[in-house]
């Protein structure tokens, strides 16, 4: 088999004084789809800002393409659409330098040639090509997601990470983002999103990682919807918060449904 995208083992990060990632381990081949799983609170977004070096690994190793954490070649090959604009997107910057600033990266401060032709190509990708020259605090919040996804295609990226790309987004638009990852694996790229339902992604996806408590309870088939409130695992895919800390509390949960 291929060496893969992303080989993380025994990763633990730890925040605020608290354990949020305990032992994981993640190994993702080229050209894979998966989705990253969990209830609210259980490490997902934590997990793919470790694996990106976003915030620190306190035990365990991440490679990226093979390489370590840090290494620029390897970064400059992925594509990471956090959940929503970073605090300070107040600056008036537009649709299409928000764009921009996604191919300016490592050591890289000056816009290669053609930049403006590939922005808004990835921004005609996700339907914003009229909105090119509007400052982004300006538009919806579906669409400034919209904005973060060209910023991250612009690359060309050979790993998509995509955190909650569907959260708050109407079905036409989950739409554009999957026929988006399908041409990205179409042409060979490996992709990690972070879902709380497989809902218009389920198609894609071949592989789902659940995390519960900061470590992975399961790593195979993704579960079937009708069997999402099934079962006593209850690892599911709805926002609900992490229930109890490891280690307190009953082993016993119930559920009422109304
Ligand atoms: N910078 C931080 N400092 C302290 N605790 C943090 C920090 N960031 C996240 N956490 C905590 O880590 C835990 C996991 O958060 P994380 O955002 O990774 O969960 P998640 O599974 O992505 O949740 P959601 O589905 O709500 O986005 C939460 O309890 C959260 O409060």
């Amino acid at each position: 088999m291929s060496s893969p995208v992303i080989d993380a083992r025994g990763v633990d990060v730890t925040l605020g004084g608290h354990p949020i990632l305990r032992g994981v381990d993640l190994r993702v081949h080229p050209g894979e789809v998966v989705a990253l799983l969990g209830a609210n609170g259980s490490g997902k977004s934590t997990l793919v800002r470790a694996l990106l070096g976003i915030v620190p690994v306190s035990a365990g190793d991440v490679r990226l393409f093979g390489a370590p954490l840090g290494s620029r070649g390897a970064h400059d090959r992925v594509g990471y659409v956090p959940q929503r604009l970073p605090a300070g997107a107040g600056v008036p910057a537009s649709a299409l330098e928000v764009v921009l600033a996604g191919l300016l990266h490592g050591r890289r401060l000056r816009l290669p040639r053609g930049a403006h032709a590939r922005a808004l190509a990835a921004l005609d990708e996700v339907g914003l090509a009229d909105r090119a020259r509007r400052p982004v605090h300006e538009l919806s919040g579906g669409q400034q997601q919209r904005v973060l996804i060209a910023r991250a295609l612009v690359r060309d990226p050979d790993l998509l990470v995509l955190d909650e790309p569907t959260s708050g987004i109407d079905l036409p638009t989950q739409q554009t983002f999957v026929d988006t990852v399908e041409r990205l694996r179409t042409g060979g790229a490996t992709v990690v999103v972070i879902l709380h339902e497989l809902g218009a992604f389920a198609p894609l996806i071949g592989r789902a990682v659940v995390l519960r408590h900061g470590r992975v309870v399961h790593d195979g088939a993704p579960p079937r919807p009708r069997d999402e409130h099934a079962g006593a695992h209850h690892d599911h895919l709805h926002a609900h918060p992490d229930p109890e800390p490891p280690g307190t509390g009953p082993s016993l949960s119930v559920e009422v449904t109304p």
